[in-house]
C-alpha cells in the first residue's frame, strides 16, 4: 500500500480542501507504508494519526511515534518532528483514507453492518452462519471474535478503530470473502471508525438507554445508530420495527427498507408462535416469498428479531432462504449469550451479557417462564461507562427477579463500592425487594448457587465471555462461566 506523501495530500484535499502538508527543514518525506493512531502501535513507515482524545492528543505523541518509526503525521498540528498532514478533524478523514491505502476493501466485498444497543453479536454470528450454510465465503468481526476467511483473531473491542477495520477488510478481500458481517457500535459511528466502508446492507436490531455517557440523550444516541443509514454509506436497510426507534428509523431512512417484526407490527419479514424454552426456540418466518419454520439452538426470545433480521439480510443478499434457515439452526449457543453452564446440577444456571435495561426487559421474562421456583439474579455495573444507568439496572432487576446479589463487575477507575451502592440504591426502592450485596464477585456467585434449589434459576449477569476484570489500572482474568461452573461443584458433589 505504499503511497507518497503528495498523493496522500492530493486525496485528502478531496475530503477537507484546507489539507495542508508542512515539512519541517532538512526532512524529506517518504513513502508511507501503513497507518495506525496509537504512538505504541507504529512500525516503521507508518503514518501516525495523531487524534484529539479525552485523555491527551495524539500529536503530543508523535516523539515516541517518531522513534518507533513513523514517517509523517496526519493530525489538526504539524509536529517539529515529521512531515505533517494537517486537516481540522483528523479523526473524520481517517477512515477514508485508510480504506483508500487499501485500495477501497469494502468495494470488492460486501459489508453488511449491524447496530442496536442489544443483539448485534448474535446477528452477526446468525447471518455469518446464514450465509455459510448458503455456499458464501464469510468474514465476521464482532466483540467476539475478528474473522477475515481462514484467520481468526481475537476482538479488541467491539469495533475496531478505522486502520483496523480496512485492514480486516483487505483481508477479506485478499483470501476472497464474499460477504462479512460487521458490527457496528455507537461508538464506532460517533467516533468516525467505520467511516469509508461502504455497506450493502445496514442493520437495526433495537434502541434502548445505554452509553450515554459517550452521546448525552437518547436523541443523540439514535442519531448515531441513524447515521448508518443513508445512501451515502449503505445500498440498503433491514430494520426492526419492534420497538419505536426502529419504526422511525424505517420512517426516516432513505435507504431502501426491508422492516422486519416480531410482534404483530406490519412489516416485510414477521416472526409467529414464537416458543423458547430451555433447549431453544422456535418461530414461523414469513416473508417475501418465504414461509418457513426456523430453529434455534439459542436460548430466548430476544434471539428472534436477530435471527429474523439476519435471515432478511441474508435473503436480499441473495441467499436461499432454506440454505439460510439451515445455517440459523446450526448456529451453536454464543459464548456469554444467554450460555448454560450446566455441572449436573438440579437447577438452570446462565451466564448473560445483559447490561442495560433494554436486555433485562427481554431476558428475565424469559427467564422467568422457564423457571418453576426462584429466579435468582446476580448484578453489578461497569465503571467508567454510563452512569446513569445503574440504578436503572437495580430498579429493573429487582422488579423482575425474586433475589438480587449485588456484587462487583470491572470497576476500572471508579469506586467498586459507589458502584455497588448505585445499582443497590436502585434495587432497593422496589417495593418487597430482596437485595444483598457481596463485594466479591466469586461470593456473590456463591451464596446465589447456594440459596438455588430444584426448579429455581440463577443469572450471572453483565460480563458474558469477557475474560478480564480491570479494577485501578490492574488487569485480573475473570470469567464467568468459570466462576459460575466453581460455584456449582460442591452443590453437585452435595
Ligand atoms: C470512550 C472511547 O471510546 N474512547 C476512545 C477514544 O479514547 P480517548 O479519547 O480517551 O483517547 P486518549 O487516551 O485521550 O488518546 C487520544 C489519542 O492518542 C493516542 N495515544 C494515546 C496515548 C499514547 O501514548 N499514544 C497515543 O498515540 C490514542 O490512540 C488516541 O488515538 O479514542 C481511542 C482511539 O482514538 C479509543 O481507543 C478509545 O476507545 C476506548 C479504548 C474504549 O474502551 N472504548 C469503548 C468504550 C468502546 O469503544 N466501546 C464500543 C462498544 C460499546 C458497547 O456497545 O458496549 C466498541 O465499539 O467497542
Ligand atoms: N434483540 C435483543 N433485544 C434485547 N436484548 C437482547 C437482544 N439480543 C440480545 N439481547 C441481550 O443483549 C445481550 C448482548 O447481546 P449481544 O452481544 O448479541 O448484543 P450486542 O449489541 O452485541 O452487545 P454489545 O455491543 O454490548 O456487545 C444479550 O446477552 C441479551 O441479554
Amino acid at each position: 500500500m505504499a503511497r507518497t506523501i503528495a498523493e496522500i495530500l492530493g486525496f485528502l484535499r478531496t475530503l477537507a480542501p484546507v489539507a495542508r502538508l508542512v515539512v519541517p527543514e532538512r526532512l524529506r518525506p517518504v513513502a508511507v507504508r501503513g497507518v495506525t493512531l496509537d504512538s505504541r502501535e507504529v512500525r516503521p513507515g507508518d503514518l501516525f494519526a495523531g487524534l484529539p482524545g479525552a485523555r491527551v492528543h495524539g500529536a503530543d505523541r508523535a516523539d515516541d511515534a517518531w522513534e518507533a518509526g513513523a514517517v509523517a503525521l496526519l493530525s489538526d498540528r504539524p509536529s517539529p518532528l515529521l512531515p505533517s498532514l494537517v486537516v481540522p478533524d483528523p479523526r473524520r478523514v481517517l477512515g477514508p483514507l485508510a480504506s483508500w491505502l487499501h485500495d477501497d476493501p469494502s468495494r470488492a466485498v460486501a459489508v453488511h453492518g449491524v447496530t442496536g444497543t442489544n443483539g448485534k453479536t448474535s446477528t452477526v454470528h446468525l447471518l455469518d452462519a446464514a450465509l455459510t450454510a448458503a455456499g458464501r465465503r464469510t468474514g465476521l468481526a464482532g466483540s467476539l471474535v475478528v474473522r477475515a476467511g481462514d484467520d481468526e483473531r481475537p476482538a479488541g473491542r467491539t469495533t475496531a478503530e478505522a486502520p483496523a477495520v480496512q485492514a480486516m477488510l483487505a483481508r477479506c478481500r485478499d483470501a476472497g470473502v464474499d460477504d462479512v458481517a460487521l458490527e457496528v457500535s455507537s461508538h464506532g459511528l460517533a467516533l468516525h471508525r467505520v467511516a469509508g466502508t461502504r455497506f450493502r446492507t445496514a442493520v437495526f436490531t433495537n434502541l434502548s438507554p445505554d452509553h450515554l455517557d459517550l452521546h448525552g440523550d437518547l436523541e443523540s444516541y439514535y442519531a448515531a445508530k441513524a447515521s448508518l443509514f443513508t445512501p451515502e454509506r449503505a445500498d440498503a436497510a433491514v430494520v426492526v420495527v419492534d420497538d419505536e426507534a426502529g419504526r422511525r428509523l424505517a420512517a426516516e431512512t432513505t435507504c431502501p427498507v426491508t422492516t422486519v417484526s416480531t410482534t404483530g407490527v406490519p412489516a416485510d419479514w414477521r416472526a409467529g408462535t414464537i416458543r423458547a424454552d430451555g433447549d431453544g426456540t422456535s418461530f414461523r418466518a414469513r416473508g417475501p416469498g418465504v414461509d418457513v419454520e426456523v430453529r434455534l439452538q439459542l436460548l430466548g426470545p430476544q434471539q428472534v428479531p436477530n435471527a429474523l433480521a439476519a435471515l432478511a439480510t441474508a435473503v436480499g443478499a441473495g441467499a436461499d432462504p432454506a440454505a439460510a434457515v439451515r445455517g440459523l439452526a446450526a448456529t451453536p449457543a454464543l459464548p456469554g449469550r444467554l450460555e448454560r453452564v450446566d455441572a449436573g446440577q438440579p437447577f438452570l444456571a446462565v451466564v448473560d451479557f445483559a447490561h442495560n435495561v433494554g436486555a433485562h426487559r427481554r431476558v428475565l421474562p424469559f427467564l422467568r417462564s422457564v423457571t418453576a421456583g426462584r429466579l435468582v439474579v446476580v448484578l453489578g455495573a461497569t465503571g467508567g461507562r454510563d452512569r446513569s444507568k445503574r440504578a436503572a439496572l437495580g430498579r429493573c432487576v429487582a422488579g423482575l427477579a425474586d433475589l438480587v446479589v449485588v456484587t462487583d463487575e470491572s470497576p476500572h477507575d471508579e469506586d467498586p463500592a459507589a458502584l455497588r451502592d448505585a445499582v443497590a440504591a436502585g434495587a432497593r426502592e422496589v417495593a418487597g425487594a430482596e437485595v444483598v450485596v457481596h463485594a466479591d464477585r466469586r461470593t456473590a456467585v456463591a451464596v446465589a448457587v447456594a440459596e438455588a434449589g430444584p426448579g429455581d434459576t440463577v443469572l450471572l449477569a453483565g460480563r458474558g465471555a469477557d475474560g478480564v476484570r480491570i479494577e485501578a489500572g490492574v488487569a485480573e482474568p475473570l470469567d464467568d462461566r468459570e466462576l459460575l461452573r466453581t460455584a456449582l461443584r460442591p452443590r453437585v458433589a452435595g
